[in-house]
């Protein structure tokens, strides 16, 4: 049965950016689906709640980090074993704080990406961010 797989779970998710181009990724804490996996700090948006305000709030929770602003990046919906979720990419250079541990998990800001396992929607959006992030014109 698909039923429960019918109605995607919205997720805001946050690619937080340093002066030097790298971006923070956390490792999914035990407990989880997909514990150990490398994914971009987030989670759940909350009923009546918009998806910034979310993607505010675990940023606070999760690594004592507020963000002041962000720019939506792209849309990405995913079938998993346990969910359907839709994940609202946001790319934010403008945030305040030093990341911590909060719920345990580890965390590392990386220039290209290379921790691994990472979750399997988001390994797409890693090829994505690096054309954003290195791009080269001419050659
Ligand atoms: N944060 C985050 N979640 C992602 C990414 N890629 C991806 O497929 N997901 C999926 C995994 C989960 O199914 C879902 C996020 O839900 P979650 O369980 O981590 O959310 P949460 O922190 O609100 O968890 P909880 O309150 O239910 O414990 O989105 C990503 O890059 N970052």
């Amino acid at each position: 049965m698909l039923e429960a797989k019918a109605k995607p779970v919205d997720v805001a998710v946050g690619i937080l950016t340093r002066e030097n181009g790298d971006v923070l990724l956390g490792q999914r804490p035990a407990g989880k689906p997909y514990a150990g996996y490398w994914e971009f700090p987030g989670g759940k948006v909350e009923p009546g709640e918009d998806v910034f305000s979310a993607l505010q709030r675990e940023f606070v929770e999760e690594l004592g980090v507020t963000i002041v602003s962000a720019e939506p990046w792209c849309c990405v919906e995913h079938v998993y074993e346990h969910a359907h979720v839709r994940l609202y990419f946001y790319i934010s250079r403008d945030w305040r704080g030093e990341p911590q541990s909060l719920e345990g998990q580890a965390f590392a800001w990386q220039g290209l990406v290379d921790v691994t396992p990472l979750l399997p929607a988001t390994i797409p959006l890693l090829e994505w961010l690096d054309q954003l992030r290195y791009a080269r014109t001419g050659s």
